[in-house]
């Protein structure tokens, strides 16, 4: 029998533990402060930030929203980020992506302090990441490896298959299940005969951006299938990367599109931005 991972559920349990912290915080005198940057008004944007905030108000997480028009200057951007930097009541600093395509989004993502950078993806948090050292994961991958801890897979000694290469979902995935000991293999776009490799997989994870991407083909009988995609069609319905019809018939587990990955991320930005105000605090003890 195939095994639906309920990312929702596993989520909100999560989400319960964050917000005890957040009771314990607020005792010592310290409300956990995210701030979120949105340029311009493209709707899924919108849609995301708006679920960021309300995920945040119902743990007791302060929110700010800063909405900036389309056409802002790379300039006031990053001045926007320098203030949040230096308040000490936001404790996490998300730039919502894409960015406009005047904006360079290294510029910005590097200007975000990394003490504040809840999303993990500075330079300075990927470094350390990929070092193993101590810092703020980014909240996809790291929310997939919740989920697999949470519905007691293995993780260690398995053949791991990342498709995609992406430096907010793909690499860091590979490399957060190597940290883990899996081997790991990552394919993308030019990988020759994609099916030969993902087929080894015992956990496959699919992080294209095309959906319905994964028929079965490229699955092995019994293997973890992640769906990471979030693609929307013509009617705004969502769709993962993966053919769920088709391989929830093979898969040991899978995971849905909605309320598999997508609810995880939020919940790691959560986890992040109070393991962020703890941090803050413990340094003005
Ligand atoms: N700086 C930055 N950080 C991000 O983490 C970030 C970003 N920019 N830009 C856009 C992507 C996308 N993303 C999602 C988060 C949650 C769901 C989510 O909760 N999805 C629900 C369904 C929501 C719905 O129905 O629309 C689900 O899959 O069940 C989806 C997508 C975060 N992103």
């Amino acid at each position: 029998m195939t095994s639906i991972i309920n990312g929702k559920e596993i989520g909100q349990e999560i989400r319960k533990s964050v917000e005890n912290r957040v009771k314990e915080l607020k005792e010592q005198g310290l409300t956990p402060g995210l701030a979120v940057i949105l340029v311009g008004d493209n709707p899924a944007s919108q849609t995301y930030v708006r679920n960021k905030q309300k995920s945040c108000e119902a743990i007791g997480i302060f929110s700010e929203l800063i909405k900036l028009p389309a056409e802002v200057t790379e300039e006031e951007l990053l001045e926007q980020i320098n203030i949040l930097n230096n308040r000490d009541d936001i404790h996490g600093i998300l730039v919502q992506l894409p960015l406009p395509k005047h904006i360079n989004e290294d510029n910005v993502i590097a200007t975000i302090s990394p003490e504040k950078d809840v999303d993990g993806f500075s330079p300075v948090s990927v470094g350390k990441m990929m070092l193993g050292q101590e810092t703020f994961l980014p909240c996809t991958p790291f929310g997939v490896i919740k989920l697999l801890e949470y519905s007691g897979i293995e993780i260690a000694g398995k053949h791991a298959v990342v498709v995609g290469r992406s430096h907010i979902v793909g690499k860091p995935m590979g490399q957060l299940l190597l940290q883990k000991d899996a081997t790991v293999t990552y394919t993308h776009s030019k990988t020759p005969d994609l099916p030969s490799i993902t087929k080894q997989a015992d956990i496959l994870i699919a992080a294209v951006g095309r959906p319905n991407f994964i028929t079965k083909e490229h699955v092995k009988p019994g293997a973890v299938v992640i769906d990471v995609g979030i693609n929307r069609d013509e009617n705004n319905k969502l769709t993962g990367d993966v053919n769920f019809a088709e391989i929830e018939q093979i898969a040991s587990h899978i995971t849905p599109v909605p309320g598999g990955v997508g609810p995880m991320t939020i919940t790691m930005l959560l986890y992040n931005t109070v393991q962020s105000a703890e941090k803050q605090l413990s340094q003005d003890k």
